[in-house]
Formats: C-alpha cells, structure tokens, sequence
C-alpha cells in the first residue's frame, strides 16, 4: 500500500473501523474513503456495486458488519445471518468486480467450535459444533472466509481474514443489553458507583474465560497483515492471554471503585466455556500486542465518560 493508494474502510465510524482509521491517518495515508450507512447501506447490492464502479479503492478493510454481545446474538439471529451475510457479500463481490488489489475480511474467534481444544488453532475451523447463542453470525463469518478463499482459487483475488478476539476500546458499544461483557460491565459498574446501588448483576456464572484485546492493538495487527499477509485461510489475533468473567468483574469493580457486592444471574447463558487464541502464527510473523488488560480498561473508561453525554443507547 503507497501513501497515496485509494483505500475504503467499510464501517469507518465503528470501534475497529475507527481505529483502522486512525491507525492509517496516522501512517501518513492520504487518499482513504468512507461513508456512513445512512448514504451507504452495505445490505444494498446495487448501491455497493454502483459504490465501487464509482470510486475503484485499491484496498478494502472490511470492518463493517452487525456486531454485539451474547445476548444480540442469540435475540437477533436472523437479522446477525442476513445482514452479515448481505454485507460482506456486496462488499467481496464488487471488490473482485472491481479489480480491488486486496481485501481484509474481519472474522471473529466464535467461529470455532465450542468445544475445541485450547488454544485455538486456525486448523480447528469447521472441526466441531458450534455455539448455539452465536451461531447465525458465526455462520456468516465463516461465509466470509471460505468466500475470500473461493475469489483466491477462481479469480486470483488477494483477499485475507483475520479472527480477532473479544475486542474493546474506544468508540465501544456500551448499549447495556446488546454490548459485550467490557463494555457492559464499565457502564454498569460506573452508573452503580454514581447511583449507590449495593450490588452489580453478572450475567451467568462468571466462569467462562475470555481474551481481550484493545481495538488499537488490533488496528496495529490489521495495518501490519495488510502489508505482510498474502495467504488463504485466516490467522488469528489476540494476546494469548484471557481470565475468568468474574475476575474480570472483580478488576473493573477495582478500576472503577465500586465498593457494592457482585451477583451472578445464572439464568443468562454462559455461552462458549472458554475461546482462548493460539496466536503463534502471528507471533512468529513478528507482531506482538503492546496495550495490556488493565491499562486498557483505563483508556476505554476514560473514552466512556468522555462520551457519557453524548451516548444514544
Ligand atoms: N467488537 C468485538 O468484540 C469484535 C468485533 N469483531 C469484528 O470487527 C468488525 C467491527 O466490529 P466493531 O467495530 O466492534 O463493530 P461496531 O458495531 O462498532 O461497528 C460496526 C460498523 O459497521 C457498520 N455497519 C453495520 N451495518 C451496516 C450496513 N448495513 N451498511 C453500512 N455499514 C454498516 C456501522 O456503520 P455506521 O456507523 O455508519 O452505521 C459501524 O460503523 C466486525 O466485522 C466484527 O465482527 C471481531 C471480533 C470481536
Ligand atoms: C466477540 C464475541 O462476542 C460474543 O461472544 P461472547 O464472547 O460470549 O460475548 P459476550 O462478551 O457478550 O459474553 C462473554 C461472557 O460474559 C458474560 N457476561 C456477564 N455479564 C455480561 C454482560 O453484562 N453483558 C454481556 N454481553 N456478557 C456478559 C456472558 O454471559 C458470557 O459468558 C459474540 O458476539 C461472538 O459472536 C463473538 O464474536
């Protein structure tokens, strides 16, 4: 990618879109183009071919997608399978029809069976069931993978994938349903600390482990893959590290300064025991997290009252 290559990010306004952005401004590059929804509606197979006729990027960063927590995943299936699956079809179709020189798909670590060995491998996809609660925008993300794979093998595209993690980061989504659980539990533990509440709720039964990793961080993977990375299947991105919901709980409550007991609603699910990345393969590419879990809550809760004002949902 040169300074001047035409790049679109699709989802530009969203926590990694935003960051992507960032991370490219930052770089130095000079010619990226993006649009909102409201003048861009990627469900829109017209719209987002005429789109690409019109603008002709070199790059894509597919970032755009319907994205949230255990909860909307499991409320929403049909509209996490059609949208996702609309989305990154219009987007990877007219790429290939208009000659885009390379495309990054973002996945996600749901993908995986629920039940595979830890840490995930990249070789495990499609070894196992999945997890039912998430399992229409797991379907769609696989879809994206086999179908940058399927624009490799006919059509010689340079389309790669790349599964994050759980991420978090500036930008979150802190809607208290549809959120995931860092973003959940900031905005919870903050409005118990301002309101005086003596318990916090945790949804399940805080045993499940997850990873986390700051969306700059992943910005930094992203923008480092899209100059390195030039092959089928997909890599994984994470810190190799994850902990227990309730320690989690436990180190946000410490953060945020929340002196009121924890409950755990088991009648919420649990989801997948545990998604832990093997992120070996990118390891041994060079490239590494820098943002730890602690220093991370901090930067994202000061983003969230920041922006406390200012929040829709
Ligand atoms: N958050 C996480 O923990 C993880 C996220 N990912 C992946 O990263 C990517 C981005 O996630 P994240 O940044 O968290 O999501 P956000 O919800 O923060 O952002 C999603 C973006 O997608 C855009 N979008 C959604 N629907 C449409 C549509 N119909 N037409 C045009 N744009 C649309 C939105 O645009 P607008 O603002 O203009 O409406 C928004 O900017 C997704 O592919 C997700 O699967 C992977 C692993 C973990
Ligand atoms: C990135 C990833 O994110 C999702 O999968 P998930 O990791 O299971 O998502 P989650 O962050 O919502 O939950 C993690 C764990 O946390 C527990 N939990 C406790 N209390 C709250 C809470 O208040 N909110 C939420 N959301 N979860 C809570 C919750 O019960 C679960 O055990 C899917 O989008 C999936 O498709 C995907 O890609």
């Amino acid at each position: 990618m040169e300074k001047a290559s035409k790049i679109y990010i699709a989802g530009h306004r969203g926590m990694v879109g935003s960051a992507i952005y960032r991370k490219l401004q930052k770089e130095g590059f000079t010619n990226i183009i993006t649009r909102v929804s409201a003048d861009l509606d990627l469900r829109n197979q017209q719209d987002v071919a005429d789109f690409f006729a019109q603008e002709k990027p070199e790059y894509v960063f597919l970032a755009a997608a319907k994205v949230g927590g255990i909860v909307a995943n499991n409320t929403y299936r049909a509209d996490f399978l059609y949208e996702n699956l609309q989305i990154q079809n219009n987007v990877i179709h007219s790429s290939y029809v208009n000659g885009v020189k390379k495309l990054m798909f973002l996945g996600s670590s749901c993908i995986y069976p629920k039940l595979a060995p830890q840490p995930l491998k990249e070789e495990y996809l499609l070894t196992g069931l999945l997890e039912e609660t998430n399992e229409p925008y797991a379907i769609a993300k696989i879809a994206g993978i086999k179908m940058c794979d399927a624009y490799r093998a006919q059509y010689g595209c340079n389309y790669i994938s790349v599964m994050p993690t759980n991420l978090y980061g500036y930008n979150d989504n802190y809607h208290p349903q549809n959120s995931h659980v860092l973003p959940a539990l900031i905005r919870r533990f903050h409005e118990a600390k301002e309101q005086g509440f003596e318990t916090v709720t945790i949804w399940g039964t805080g045993t499940p482990k997850r990873e986390f990793l700051f969306a700059d961080d992943l910005a930094e993977a992203c923008y480092f893959l899209m100059k390195t990375y030039d092959a089928p299947g997909l890599i994984n991105i994470g810190t190799g590290e994850d902990l227990s919901i309730k320690d989690l709980a436990l180190l946000i409550k410490k953060i945020i300064g929340y002196t009121g007991e924890i409950k755990f609603d088991t009648s919420k699910s649990d989801g997948t025991p545990r998604k832990l990345m093997d992120v070996s393969k990118l390891h041994d590419k060079g490239w590494k997290h820098t943002i730890e879990l602690e220093d991370g809550i901090r930067l994202a809760y000061h983003d969230f009252l920041v922006n406390e004002n200012t929040r829709i949902a």
